[in-house]
């Protein structure tokens, strides 16, 4: 059975962020996601998770200024220092929570720029060596333009090739579900095939990013599929609910208190 994650940048967010983990575990979440911590103390942020049972299936290194439209810097060649000290930034954080998972986001940056491409790789590399001593995974997730124009990772099958291209051990897919129907379609062939390489997953209703229970994708097939071919990692709900979070949860209902 997938072990769910709720998003808690996206779900709950009636009540202020350090209150969500409570919300979390009360809708029976056993694990939980976010974008960004940093707004917060790292301690702060780990005693919500503890004091309601919870693990910490992922989050996102900064990303730089996200209201501007930052996102993220490892195919920017002039943004390599920010990139670096975005590493340092997070590891309290991640040791803070637990966590074992981190996202690099690639930033706005054209890929048929041999510069970027070339920078892509270099950040991928410094960071998952970065956090390999301290027992951590680097995730990079190919992202839709809808959502975000001009985002460089655009592309399942370029994220593939990289990531066996590196062999870097720790390096890893972070395989959303809605990005992928978004992008390329065919989602099931594409888990079978990218599953070896895939660290986390994420799910949403396409096309309007809403709880898994309807629209283009069969989810509950989807979930089958995830156990059939054997995989351990979490399942992220990253969706903006349609109205109060607990409102939304029936299709979550059989899941519910789901340990790994
Ligand atoms: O947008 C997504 O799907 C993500 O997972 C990122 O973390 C945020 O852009
Ligand atoms: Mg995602």
């Amino acid at each position: 059975m997938p072990h769910f994650a709720a998003n808690l940048s996206m779900m709950f967010t009636d009540v202020p962020f350090l209150d969500r983990f409570e919300a979390a575990a009360k809708a029976g979440f056993t694990a939980v996601e976010f974008l960004f911590p940093y707004d917060h103390p790292a301690e702060a942020v780990g005693d919500g998770l503890k004091r309601n049972g919870l693990t910490q299936a992922l989050f996102n290194l900064p990303p730089g200024n996200w209201d501007a439209g930052e996102k993220g810097f490892a195919a920017l060649p002039e943004r390599f220092d920010d990139l670096k000290r975005g590493l340092e930034t997070a590891l309290p954080y991640a040791q803070a929570t637990g966590v074992k998972r981190l996202h690099l986001m690639a930033g706005i940056a054209n890929r048929s720029e041999p510069k970027a491409v070339e920078q892509f790789y270099k950040s991928v590399t410094w960071a998952a060596e970065f956090f390999a001593a301290y027992g951590l995974d680097v995730v990079i997730e190919p992202i839709n333009a809808r959502n975000v124009p001009g985002y460089f990772l655009n592309d399942f099958g370029f994220a593939r090739d990289l990531i066996t291209e590196l062999k870097i051990p720790n390096l890893k897919l972070q395989f959303d579900i809605y990005h992928c129907q978004i992008i390329h379609g065919d989602v099931t062939m594409r888990l079978r095939e990218m599953m070896p390489i895939t660290g986390h997953v994420q799910i949403a209703s396409i096309p309007s990013r809403n709880e898994p229970d309807g629209e283009e994708l069969n989810y509950p097939f989807l979930f089958t599929e995830l156990d059939r071919l054997g995989y351990g990692g979490f399942v992220g709900c990253e969706y903006n609910p349609r109205g109060k979070t607990t409102d939304g949860l029936a299709w979550f209902k059989p899941y519910a208190g789901v340990k790994p």
